[in-house]
C-alpha cells in the first residue's frame, strides 16, 4: 500500500511507535518461523479467487448465506489441504495456527465445515481405537466423508449424562440400534448436522440386555454417500437462525431405530464384545476428552476475536476526530481521551494475557495427553479444572471487552461493515457452546474443594493449585505486580477455605450435601473465578518475564507496561477483594472486623457511593490491620492512568503488531490504511436499496397512503 493513500493521522501514530512491530509480531507468534508460516498460509489462501465475498453476506437470504459459505468452504478447505504437511505433529499444527484466523476473511460467521475439523476429527483420534483410526481418519482428512459432534439434545446440553438417545447393543446381528425415544432426546445444535454432514459421532447411552453402560460415542453414517439423502430411520433439519453462526448449519437428528455395526463405537476407551460383554474404560470421563481439547483451544480463539475487534477499535479511534475541549484547537482523536483509552488498552492487554495463557495451556494439554497415551492420568483432573476456569474467563472478558470496543467506535461500531457485531456475535456464542460458563465454573470449585479437602487432611497440592497451601499472609501492601498477583492468590486461598466453612455451615444446619452446594454455588463460581484470575494473571506475568530476557529493550518494556496495565486493571476491578487479601495485625476478632469492612467497602465501590461516616469508622478500624489503605487505591489509580498515557503513543504499533490483514479484519472502520468514512461510504453503496432512486413501495404503498388513498 502507498504511504501517501494512508490517513495522516495514522501515519503520524506509526511514526511515534517507538518498538520494532515486527518484533511483537513474531513474539505473539511463537517465533519468526510462525509468523513465516502464518503469512504464507493467509496469502495461499487469500490468492484464492471467489473465496472472498462481493455482496456482503448480510444482504443475502438465509438459503443464499448457506450455500455461499458452502461454496467457498469448498474452495477453503481445498487450499488448506493442499498445504497439509502429513508428517507434522498436532503440537506443531496447533502452533502455526495459533494466530491464524484467516478463515474470517472467508466466512464472517464462520463455516459449515468448521465441526469436521474442530471437533469430528478430533474425536476419531481421541476415542477410536488404532484400527478406527486408520480407517476414519483417511477418509475424514481426504473430506471423503464430511463429520459432526453431535451430543447435546433439546432436553439436555449441560448434563451429559442425562442424554436420552438410545444405543441398544443386538448380539443376534452384532449391531446397535440408535433410538431418540422423545422429542427432548433429539439431538439439537450440532455444526454442520443439517444439510452438510453426512456422518457424525453421535453420544449416546448403551444398553446391553437391559442395562446402561453409559454415555458413548458413536461412528453414524447420516445421509447416503452418493445421493445426500438422510437415511432410513434418521430425521435431519436445520434448528433455525440465530444471533450469530447463521452460516454454520446447526441441525437436529432424531433416529427411529437406526441400525449400525458394532464396530462402529468408537472403543479406545470402553468396548462392548461381541457377545455383549462390556468392557469399561479406566475412567469414563476419557469420553469428555474432545471438549476438554476444545475448551483449550477456545482460550486461544478468544485472544484472536478480541485481538481483531481492538485493531479495527484503536485504527478508527486514531482517525476520528471528535468534539472541542480547546476552543481554536482541532478536534482532538478520540484515542487521545483517557476514556477511551481505558476502554481499549485493557483489551490489547487482555489479547496478550489470553495468548500467552493459551500457549501454556496448550503446552499442559499436549503434555497430559501424551501421558493419557500411556495410561497415566493423575493429571488429568487439574488439566480438567484449568480449562474449566480459563474458558470461561476468557469468553466473559472477550465478550464484554469486543462490546467496548464495538461501543468505543460510536454509531459506526454499529454498522456490520464494521464487523464488531458479528464478532461479538461469535464470541458470545463461546460463552454458552462447550459447556456453559456457570456450569464449567462450579465444575472447576468442585475440583478446588476438593483439592482443599485433601489439604487440609495432609495430602500435598500439585501444580497450579500448589499455591493454595500456602500461608495466605501478606502482610504489606507494596503495590507491586508481583504484590498483587500474591494479593489475587490469597483472595483465592481465602475465598476457598470460607466457602468450605460454609458448605460444612449448611450441612450442619440440615441441607443435603447437594442443596448446600447449591445454595453456596454463587461464592463457588467466586472462587473459581479468584483461581482463574490468580493463573491468568501469574501465567501472564511469569512467562512473559521468560521470555522477555530475550527481546530489544524498546519491545521488553512495552510487554511489562501491558502486563503491569493488566494487573492494575485488575486489582483496581478487584478492589474489594485486594482488600480481603491482608491480615490483621492482631487477634481474630480483628479478622473479622476487618473482613466486614472489607465487604462495605466493596458493596460501597460497587454503588459507587461511599458514606462518609462509615468511611470514617472504618478507617480508624483499618488502622489496627494491615490493610490496603485509601491511598493504596489512589495510587493504584493513579499508576493506571500513567500507564495509559505511557501507551499511548505505541497504541496503533501495538495493535499493527497483530498483523491482521485487512481482509482478516473484514472491516470498513478498522483497515490499514484508515480511509473508515471512504470504505463507510463504499459499503453503504452495496446495499441493493442504493441499486435504485425510487423503491417501488412509494408507488404502491406511500404515495396511496400520503395522499389519503389507501
Ligand atoms: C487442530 C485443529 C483445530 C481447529 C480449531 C478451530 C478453533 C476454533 C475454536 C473452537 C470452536 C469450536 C466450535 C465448537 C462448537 C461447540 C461444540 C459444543 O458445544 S459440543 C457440546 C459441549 N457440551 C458440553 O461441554 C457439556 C458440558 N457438560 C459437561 O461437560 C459435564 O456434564 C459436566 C462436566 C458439567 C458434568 O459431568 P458429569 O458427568 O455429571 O460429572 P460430575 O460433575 O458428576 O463429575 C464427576 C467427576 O468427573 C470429573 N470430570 C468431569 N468432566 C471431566 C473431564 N472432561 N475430564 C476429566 N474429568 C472430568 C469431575 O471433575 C468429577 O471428578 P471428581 O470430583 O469425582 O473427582
Ligand atoms: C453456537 C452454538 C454452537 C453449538 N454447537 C454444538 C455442537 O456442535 N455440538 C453439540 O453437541 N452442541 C453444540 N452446542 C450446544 C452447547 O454445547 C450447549 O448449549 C451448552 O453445553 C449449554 O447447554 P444447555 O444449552 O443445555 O444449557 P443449560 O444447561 O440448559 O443452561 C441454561 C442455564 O441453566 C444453568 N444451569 C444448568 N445446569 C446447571 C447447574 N448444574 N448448576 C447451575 N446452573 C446450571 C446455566 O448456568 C444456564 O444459566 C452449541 C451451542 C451453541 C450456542
Amino acid at each position: 500500500m502507498s504511504a501517501n493513500k494512508v490517513n495522516v493521522d495514522l501515519q503520524r501514530e506509526r511514526a511515534k511507535c517507538d518498538f520494532n512491530t515486527e518484533e511483537l509480531t513474531n513474539f505473539l507468534d511463537w517465533g519468526v518461523k510462525y509468523t513465516e508460516k502464518r503469512r504464507n498460509l493467509e496469502q495461499k489462501v487469500l490468492s484464492v479467487k471467489g473465496l472472498l465475498d462481493d455482496t456482503p453476506e448480510e444482504y443475502m437470504s438465509h438459503k443464499e448465506k448457506y450455500e455461499n459459505s458452502i461454496r467457498k468452504s469448498v474452495l477453503f478447505y481445498k487450499t488448506l489441504h493442499s498445504m497439509e504437511d502429513e508428517n507434522m505433529s498436532i503440537d506443531e499444527k496447533t502452533r502455526i495456527n495459533f494466530r491464524n484466523i484467516v478463515t474470517s476473511a472467508v466466512f464472517k460467521d464462520n463455516s459449515p465445515l468448521m465441526l469436521h475439523n474442530s471437533m469430528f476429527i478430533p474425536t476419531i483420534m481421541g476415542q477410536g481405537t488404532d484400527e478406527q483410526k486408520a480407517y476414519w481418519m483417511k477418509r475424514a482428512k481426504n473430506m471423503e466423508i464430511i463429520g459432526t459432534y453431535a451430543q447435546t439434545e433439546l432436553g439436555h446440553g449441560t448434563f451429559i449424562r442425562g442424554l436420552e438417545t438410545q444405543a441398544t447393543y443386538d448380539p443376534d446381528t452384532e449391531e446397535l440400534v440408535l433410538h431418540s425415544p422423545a422429542l427432548s432426546s433429539y439431538k439439537w445444535w450440532p455444526g454442520g448436522l443439517a444439510h452438510t454432514a453426512n456422518y457424525c459421532v453421535v453420544m449416546a447411552r448403551l444398553y446391553i440386555k437391559g442395562k446402561s453402560h453409559g454415555i458413548h460415542p458413536f461412528m453414524v453414517q447420516i445421509r447416503d454417500e452418493e445421493t445426500h439423502m438422510p437415511l432410513p430411520g434418521i430425521k435431519l433439519g436445520e434448528i433455525g437462525a440465530k444471533l450469530g453462526f447463521n452460516t454454520v448449519n446447526n441441525g437436529f437428528l432424531g433416529f427411529e431405530n437406526h441400525r449400525i455395526p458394532r464396530d462402529r463405537m468408537l472403543m479406545k476407551n470402553a468396548q462392548v464384545l461381541k457377545d455383549g460383554t462390556f468392557v469399561a474404560g479406566s475412567n469414563s470421563k476419557l469420553t469428555y476428552g474432545t471438549m476438554v481439547f476444545v475448551r483449550v483451544i477456545i482460550v486461544n480463539s478468544m485472544a484472536n476475536m478480541l485481538a481483531k475487534a481492538v485493531t479495527i477499535a484503536v485504527r478508527y479511534s486514531a482517525i476520528r476526530r471528535q468534539s472541542q475541549p480547546k476552543p481554536n484547537e482541532p478536534e482532538p482523536q478520540i484515542l487521545d481521551y483517557v476514556t477511551q483509552q481505558h476502554k481499549l488498552f485493557i483489551a490489547i492487554a487482555s489479547s496478550h494475557a489470553f495468548y500467552i495463557n493459551a500457549m501454556w495451556l496448550w503446552e499442559i494439554y499436549y503434555s497430559v495427553t501424551s501421558q493419557l497415551a500411556g495410561g497415566n492420568l493423575d493429571n488429568l483432573p487439574e488439566l480438567h479444572a484449568l480449562a474449566c476456569c480459563l474458558k470461561p474467563l476468557s469468553t466473559i472478558d472477550a465478550t464484554t471487552m469486543i462490546e467496548k470496543c464495538r461501543l468505543a467506535c460510536g454509531g459506526h461500531g454499529y454498522m456490520l461493515s464494521a464487523n464488531l457485531a458479528q464478532t461479538y456475535g461469535l464470541a458470545t456464542a463461546a460463552y454458552t457452546y462447550e459447556g456453559e460458563n456457570t456450569v464449567l465454573l462450579l465444575q472447576a470449585a468442585r475440583s478446588l474443594v476438593k483439592a482443599w479437602g485433601g489439604h487440609v487432611k495432609g495430602q500435598p497440592l500439585k501444580g497450579t493449585m500448589a499455591y493454595l497451601a500456602e500461608n495466605p499472609t501478606v502482610k504489606v501492601w507494596d503495590g507491586s505486580v508481583d504484590g498483587i498477583i500474591q494479593s489475587f492468590k490469597v483472595v483465592a486461598i481465602r475465598k476457598l477455605s470460607s466457602v468450605v466453612k460454609i458448605l460444612k455451615e449448611y450441612e450442619k444446619s440440615g441441607l443435603s450435601p447437594e442443596d448446600a452446594w447449591n445454595k453456596a454455588s454463587v461464592f463457588l463460581t467466586a472462587v473459581s473465578e479468584a483461581h482463574g484470575r490468580a493463573v491468568l494473571l501469574s501465567v501472564y506475568k511469569s512467562e512473559t518475564d521468560k521470555r522477555a530476557a530475550a527481546l530489544s529493550p524498546p519491545l521488553r518494556k512495552v510487554l511489562l507496561q501491558m502486563v503491569d496495565l493488566y494487573v492494575t486493571y485488575w486489582a483496581l476491578e478487584k478492589v474489594g477483594d485486594m482488600l480481603l487479601s491482608y491480615v490483621p495485625v492482631v487477634g481474630k476478632r480483628a479478622s473479622t472486623v476487618r473482613r466486614q469492612f472489607a465487604l462495605s467497602w466493596a458493596l460501597r465501590l460497587d454503588s459507587g457511593h461511599v458514606s462518609p461516616i462509615a468511611f470514617m469508622s472504618a478507617a480508624a478500624e483499618r488502622r489496627q490491620y494491615a490493610s490496603i489503605t485509601e491511598r493504596d487505591v489512589e495510587e493504584l489509580q493513579r499508576r493506571y492512568i500513567e500507564l495509559l498515557a505511557a501507551i499511548r503513543p505505541n497504541a496503533v504499533g501495538l495493535v499493527d503488531a497483530f498483523d491482521f490483514r485487512d481482509e482478516i479484519l473484514n472491516s470498513a472502520l478498522g483497515a490499514y490504511d484508515g480511509r473508515a468514512y471512504e470504505r463507510l461510504m463504499e459499503e453503504a453503496m452495496k446495499s441493493p436499496l442504493n441499486a435504485e432512486p425510487v423503491n417501488q413501495t412509494f408507488h404502491k404503498y406511500l404515495k396511496p397512503f400520503m395522499r389519503g388513498k389507501l
